[in-house]
């Protein structure tokens, strides 16, 4: 379980989570909803480890992480897969796969088992894995991008507007992946501006608004008629 605790956190102009307190279920779906400067970004980045809090606490089951480095939180098991993954275009699909095998690289076994274990999940890197990432479309470099941030078989994912910029197929093939996590067992939490997207994909939901939990439940439970902010 991973849990925030009366958390305060933002960056020097004032906190932007005042007091969010919060559990994302294990193995669950959860999508993180609000309108604009809600705070759905900074949640993620205070969970990964990227920004420090002011006050309060994260834990993974009992343990506390809010201490941690970035790369310790990963090392824990939470991978996040920012907005702009910035894949190397130069290189080629299975190479920036491996990138996010880099921590493990000296133990090759582990590496090829993860590899494949992508490689199955994401059908693009079993059947392109020489093509330049600088040759993809948007879709796919997405799922490039969320391939190469589960080479490290993370517990829990992190996934910061995946669908942002994508066209109808490449929003699909995201969707398709983020269903064979779950499968998989992952935690999977999503920030969607696209709020009928994120519920649809989601088992949970939480809407913050003004840094703090404004209603939280199943997907179903908030429905897109239920929420009342400017966003859609
Ligand atoms: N790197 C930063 N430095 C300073 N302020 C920031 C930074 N990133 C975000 N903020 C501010 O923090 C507030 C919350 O931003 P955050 O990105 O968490 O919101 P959000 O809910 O993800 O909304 P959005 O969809 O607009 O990204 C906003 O007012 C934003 O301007």
């Amino acid at each position: 379980m991973l849990t925030l605790q009366d958390v305060y956190a933002g960056y020097g102009g004032g906190d932007v989570l005042r007091g969010l307190d919060l559990s994302v279920v294990p193995g669950s779906v959860t999508c993180v909803l609000g309108p604009n400067g809600a705070g759905k970004s900074t949640f993620l980045r205070v969970v990964s480890g990227l920004i420090r809090l002011r006050d309060g606490a994260v834990l993974l089951g009992d343990e506390r992480i809010d201490q941690l480095s970035a790369p310790q939180v990963l090392a824990k098991g939470i991978a996040q897969v920012p907005q702009t993954g910035a894949l190397f275009s130069r290189m080629s699909v299975r190479d920036n796969i491996l990138m996010g095998g880099y921590l493990i690289r000296r133990q090759r076994a582990l590496l090829a088992e993860r590899y494949s274990a992508v490689a199955e999940l994401v059908p693009l890197v079993a059947e392109r894995p020489a093509v330049l990432a600088g040759n993809l479309s948007g879709g796919q470099r997405r799922l490039v991008e969320i391939g190469r941030s589960l080479m490290l078989d993370p517990s829990v994912v992190l996934l910061d507007e995946p669908s942002l910029g994508l066209d109808p197929a490449g929003v699909g093939a995201v969707a398709g992946l983020v269903g064979g996590m779950r499968d998989r067992g992952k935690t999977v939490v999503l920030v969607e501006q696209n709020v009928r997207l994120g519920l649809s994909l989601s088992t949970h939901a939480i809407v913050l608004d003004g840094g703090r939990v404004r209603l939280q439940g199943s997907a179903s439970d908030i429905s897109v008629s239920s929420l009342r902010f400017g966003f859609s």
